[in-house]
Formats: C-alpha cells, sequence, structure tokens
C-alpha cells in the first residue's frame, strides 16, 4: 500500500473559511498530508472579528479524539484553539495515549485584536500542554504573554525562544515575528540550536489565519517525516507564498490562499 502520512487537528471553527480547523484542512490536503480534525469550540467568526463563542463539553472532545486515535494513525498532530481548561486537561491526558510530533500554535488573540483565552486558562495552558508540545509557535504578543515581557526586536526573539524551551519546557519554539517591521523573521530553537527563517515583507493586509496555516503546514511536514528545521523552513515557504497569492475577501483582514504553490497559481500570477 502506497504511504499515507497522517495529521491530525485540534482546534476551533472559523466558518469564513480563513483559519481554524478549515485552514489547517485545507493545508494538509495541499500539502499531501491525510487530513483529520477535532473540533473544541465553534466559533462565529469572519474576516472582521469574532461574534461569539460556543465551547464544545470537554467529554465531547474526549470522545472525538478517543474516536480518532483507536482507529487512525497519527503521524504528527497540532493543537490551535483550546480555550478551557477542562479542554486542556483532556487533551493533557490524551496526549499520555499517543507517540508523535506535537505542535502547539497557542491562541491566545484572534489576528483581529480579539482574546480567544482568559488569563487563568494561559497559566494552564503553560503548565499543562507546554511541557508535552514537540514545537510551540507563537506570535509575539503571545510570546510577551508567555515570557511575560516586551519582545520587540530579534535579540529579544532569541531570548523569548530560550525562556520558552527551558523554563517553559516546550520541546522546541518558533517565535514569529509577523507583527515587527521590516522583513517577516522567525526565530526557532531547538534546546540546541537556533534557526532564522527570514522572508520579504508583503504588503498586504490578507493575513487571516496566517498562524494556524504555518503551524499546520509544519505538521504537515512533520507528519512525512522531515526534520523540524526542514519542516520550518518548507512550511515557512508555504505561508510566505499563501499571503503572496493571498484574496482581498471580506470587509478585515482577507484570507491567505492554500493553493498557492499549485504550479498553474504560481504560472498565473508571477
Ligand atoms: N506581511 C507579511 N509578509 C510576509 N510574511 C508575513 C507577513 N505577516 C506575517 N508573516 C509571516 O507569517 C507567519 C505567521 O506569523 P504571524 O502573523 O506572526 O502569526 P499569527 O497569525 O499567529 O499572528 C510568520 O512566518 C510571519 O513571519
Ligand atoms: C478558531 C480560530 N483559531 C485560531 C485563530 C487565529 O487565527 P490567526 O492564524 O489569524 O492568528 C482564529 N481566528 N480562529
Amino acid at each position: 500500500m502506497k504511504d499515507v502520512h497522517c495529521a491530525l487537528t485540534i482546534a476551533g471553527t472559523d466558518p469564513s473559511g480563513g483559519a481554524g480547523i478549515q485552514a489547517d484542512l485545507k493545508t494538509f490536503q495541499e500539502l499531501k498530508s491525510y487530513g483529520m480534525s477535532v473540533l473544541t469550540s465553534i466559533v462565529s467568526q469572519n474576516t472582521t472579528g469574532v461574534k461569539d463563542v460556543h465551547h464544545l463539553p470537554e467529554t465531547f472532545l474526549k470522545s472525538q479524539l478517543e474516536a480518532v486515535s483507536e482507529d487512525m494513525p497519527i503521524h504528527a498532530l497540532k493543537t490551535g484553539m483550546v480555550a478551557s481548561k477542562p479542554m486542556m486537561n483532556v487533551i493533557s491526558q490524551w496526549l499520555e495515549t499517543v507517540d508523535c510530533p506535537y505542535v502547539m500554535d497557542p491562541v491566545m488573540v484572534a489576528q483581529s485584536g480579539d482574546p480567544l483565552m482568559n488569563k487563568e486558562d494561559q497559566r494552564y495552558l503553560q503548565e499543562y500542554l507546554i511541557p508535552k508540545t514537540s514545537l510551540v509557535t507563537p506570535n509575539l504578543p503571545e510570546t510577551e504573554v508567555l515570557v511575560g515581557g516586551k519582545v520587540e526586536t530579534k535579540e529579544e526573539m532569541k531570548e523569548a525562544a530560550k525562556v520558552i524551551v527551558e523554563e517553559l519546557r516546550a520541546g522546541a519554539a518558533l517565535v514569529k515575528g509577523g507583527h515587527l517591521n521590516g522583513r517577516a523573521v522567525d526565530m526557532l530553537y531547538d534546546g540546541k540550536n537556533y534557526y532564522e527563517y527570514d522572508s520579504e515583507r508583503i504588503d498586504s493586509s490578507n493575513t487571516h489565519g496566517t498562524g494556524c496555516t504555518y503551524s499546520a503546514a509544519i505538521t504537515a511536514y512533520l507528519s512525512q517525516g522531515h526534520s523540524l528545521p526542514e519542516a520550518v523552513e518548507e512550511a515557512k515557504y508555504f505561508v510566505t507564498e499563501a499571503i503572496r497569492h493571498s484574496f482581498d475577501l471580506g470587509k478585515g483582514n482577507g484570507p491567505t490562499n492554500h493553493f498557492a504553490l499549485r504550479e498553474e497559481v504560481l504560472n498565473r500570477w508571477l
């Protein structure tokens, strides 16, 4: 039988299709990993912001996780929005039963600036889930919450990545510089080495779902057996092209283009 690489996302929804579970599944599909999804919360949102959130009961989250893992192989997984302590507990216990790379996008604030998690839950996430990760991918506002101080320069991004690994005990940390001015620089620290990923800054406000798309792409590449530095390098290219060819859709920050890498799209637009 042909090798199939299976990637799982555990996250909230975005009915407008650019972020959350929808972005993750589109990304898995584009990168040729078999995509699977477990829902945490149903979010009423679009490119302009979050209108309402409905958290699923944690018993139902548990039931979904078990349904997937008792039947399907999981070669890598990611979590996105996990917005309550009981849900974090369920995921933390379930993680003990699986053995694959775990990428956490610590979704705390939506691109629109709307909070997706309260302060107490942020602390719980640090204590119970971060030590079980292979990689955490905070943006700058999330990095500042995690390390408890301002992070505004490349040097500070390096220091923060080190704190997230050495003090918060993440497997590795990728601090994303999408919110800085100048080039779009991300810093990976894996407990031994630093790796810098640098791309031009694309003049676009269509950044809804960039973080989800990036961490899903990393998860897809990890599911296929790439090393972490390689997976991040490939995923950085994927998200950069997704922003370059993004869509002017919606009244707020438009969605990225998950099929930007398809040859015909590149040929038509380059
Ligand atoms: N305008 C842009 N041009 C190029 N890359 C960008 C741009 N904005 C964000 N990125 C990149 O997109 C990825 C997601 O980063 P970021 O926007 O910081 O995450 P989040 O969506 O979690 O806030 C990172 O690799 C970042 O460097
Ligand atoms: C359900 C859900 N999860 C995550 C995000 C963050 O999106 P972004 O990648 O733009 O930070 C979101 N808006 N909705």
